[in-house]
């Protein structure tokens, strides 16, 4: 992520952290492969449902909206722990456990937990929990899902009663509580409420998990408990009934093509659902066909050829980077930071590169202040959304290095690979630290398989903060993004491309002549400190630049770079207290012995041709003060 979401502990505050964290994980060492022991059910069941109570008068008290997003000066912690893979087993292949067969510190690879809530759920900003009930009544136990929480905007743990967890992690979570601990959606299977917590295991297990109903039967079911009042029974149904909707993507597998006019009618109506998904996901060319075909059974439907006329211009905005920008300024407020617009890629391709792993290069020679590349971001996360929320990571992996993560991006990329599995591969492409499951995409009893750690580390090295958006915006609730295309693209101080934005829609341009075949390359962080830029770097993205400009700046004595920033601070104090427009001369003069004691920093032969970033301000200026 960018600087400006960089928030600085003092060397004590991080080594608070950090000793707390490892004391963490030494318990959890400790304590691995101890038996589980029985709990007293109704004391862990009260404190569940008086937390849950205690949310919901807060949420009260502050109105509908809930309770306010943020509180001074803290910010939300996230334990990442130690990662592991999500199951890949398929349900009919796991054998079941009970409660009692759960040790301390493990993944119960080859077992399946089945288990009913008895409490009301406890929903935090980074997990949520419940406690749950096993095979005997007075066997519960805590079961805490982290981050990835919700499913379609409803808490993922209030969707049902009965729950059943592939290959189960116990653990203790971060207060040192034991729980089960789910980190991959996909090894948290809802099952639809059943008055027989058996029955899962008497289905006909060579089928694993049996999807019997279709969305509308599922929808059909919960009417009629609705009807009869069994009101649990008719949410988990509907609950149920939109899960499948949303693993159903094919819209078209409703068509009939029959010539009954009511039939044809419903086919219309499923091209058009499928034309639309279609042009959501950019996809415009299979788009334009389902409207095409929606055109044919209904001849002049104004939505289809509303959309065809759309199509037309993403086409010319793909093939010639040609864009109405001004029409997608002024669409922002009503598109909330995402207007409608295609992707232009052509003159740019990805492959190996000499800086690292991958990288973006120019497909053809591209002038100076040109556009390289227009992308959509492939998932953006407003300031001002609730998703918006970042947390303070520490990594164990990592020397317990601790992080600024844009948590509500990584749940929001998460969510759009689980209902859209045609786009995980993309995502999966970008580079991560996690290896993961690798690149290619995997699905169990019908669920898309998706590691959330190897999606954290590649939302971690990928995604780009968008600067501040609006006044009650701060590292707390930055506004990032991903862009897929635009992730390929490494890092140089003195890079040859720069990113502007009109809301989500990341403009490159050329900063000069570029070459076909030359790698483009911009500025992952522009700080003129050096040494605040190339610990930021490491930090954030994991690399230490060596590009020229940081090659000479390394050369200079730490004394030098220390008085040059000095300098630049006074510099800038004096900008922000002296107004250029109509400026005295002892004003204009003290600059001038600003910009050239800067100058004195600075080895003319050494930095010849490199930019001299900490005398922008100071230069920028004395030209608006009409100097030279
Ligand atoms: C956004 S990705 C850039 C594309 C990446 N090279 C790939 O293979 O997909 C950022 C990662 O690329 C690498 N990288 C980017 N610029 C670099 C540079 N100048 N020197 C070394 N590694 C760099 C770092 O590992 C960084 O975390």
């Amino acid at each position: 992520m960018a600087a400006n979401t960089t928030i600085f502990l003092t060397p004590e505050e991080s080594g608070r952290v950090q000793t707390t964290v490892r004391d963490l994980m030494q318990k959890r060492r400790d304590q691995r492969g101890q038996k589980w022991t029985a709990y007293d059910s109704i004391s862990l069941i009260q404190e569940a449902t008086s937390a849950s109570l205690l949310q919901d008068l807060s949420c009260a008290a502050f109105g509908l909206g809930g309770a306010p997003k943020k509180s001074q000066d803290t910010i939300i912690a996230y334990g990442i722990g130690v990662p592991y893979l999500p199951s890949t087993s398929k349900l009919q292949d796991l054998v079941p456990m009970k409660l009692s067969d759960l040790c301390m510190e493990t993944h119960h690879r080859g077992r399946v937990l089945s288990l009913r809530r008895v409490s009301p759920v406890v929903e935090m900003k980074s997990s949520s929990w419940a406690v749950f009930q096993g095979d005997l009544q007075n066997e519960v136990e805590r079961l805490e899902v982290f981050l990835h929480t919700s499913q379609n905007g409803h808490n993922t743990l209030n969707l049902g009663f009965e729950f059943l967890v592939k290959e189960p992690y116990y653990t203790l979570n971060n207060h040192g509580q034991r729980t089960i601990r789910i980190d991959h959606p996909s090894d948290l299977i809802i099952s639809t409420y059943n008055d027989d917590p058996e029955s899962w295991r008497r289905r006909d297990r060579s089928e694993g998990l049996q999807r019997d109903y279709t969305p509308v039967e599922y929808k059909e079911l919960g009417n009629t408990a609705l009807h009869d009042k069994k009101y649990a029974m008719a949410l988990a149904h509907y609950a149920e009934g939109l899960r499948v909707l949303t693993i159903q993507t094919d819209a078209l597998e409703s068509l009939t093509h029959d010539e009954d006019g009511y039939q044809k009618d419903l086919d219309a109506k499923a091209y058009f659902r499928a034309g639309t998904a279609a042009y959501r996901l950019s996809n415009f060319r299979d788009a334009k066909g389902y409207f095409a075909e929606q055109l044919k059974l209904l001849p002049g439907s104004r939505l289809a050829s509303t959309y065809l006329e759309k199509i037309e211009v993403r086409e010319h905005e793909m093939s010639d980077g040609v864009y109405d920008m001004d029409k997608a300024l002024r669409s922002l407020s009503k598109t909330k930071g995402r207007p409608d617009a295609a992707d232009f890629v052509r003159r740019t391709k990805v492959k190996s590169s000499p800086v690292s792993g991958k990288g973006l290069f120019a497909a053809e020679d591209i002038e100076h202040n040109d556009i390289i590349m227009c992308e959509k971001a492939f998932c953006v996360v407003w300031g001002n959304e609730n998703e918006a929320f970042s947390a303070l990571t520490c990594d164990v992996r990592d020397n317990a290095a601790i992080r600024v993560f844009p948590a509500g991006l990584h749940q929001a990329v998460v969510q759009k690979v689980m209902k859209n599995p045609s786009q995980i591969e993309k995502v999966l492409d970008l580079f991560g630290d996690n290896e993961g499951l690798g690149k290619r995409p995997c699905e169990r009893d019908g669920i898309p398989v998706v590691d959330t750690f190897q999606i954290h580390d590649i939302v971690q090295r990928n995604a780009f903060g968008l600067g501040q958006q609006s006044e009650d915006e701060d590292y707390r609730n930055a506004s990032t993004g991903l862009w897929i295309r635009a992730s390929y693209i490494n890092h140089s101080c003195i890079g040859n491309a720069k990113k502007e934005l009109v809301g989500d829609l990341m403009v490159i341009r050329a900063t000069r002549k570029i070459l076909a075949g030359e790698e483009i390359m911009h500025s992952y962080d522009k700080t003129s400190d050096y040494d605040a830029r190339m610990k930021a770097l490491y930090l954030t993205w994991g690399f230490h630049c060596s590009c020229r400009l940081c090659i000479v700046e390394a050369q200079d004595s730490p004394a030098l770079r220390k008085k040059r920033l000095m300098l630049e601070n006074d510099a800038d104090l004096f900008i922000e207290r002296t107004k250029p427009a109509g400026a005295g001369i002892i004003a204009v003069n003290r600059a001038k012995r600003l910009r050239r004691s800067i100058e004195e920093t600075l080895n003319e032969k050494r930095y010849k041709n490199l930019p001299r970033r900490a005398l922008v301000g100071i230069e920028q200026w004395l030209q608006t003060a009409g100097c030279r």
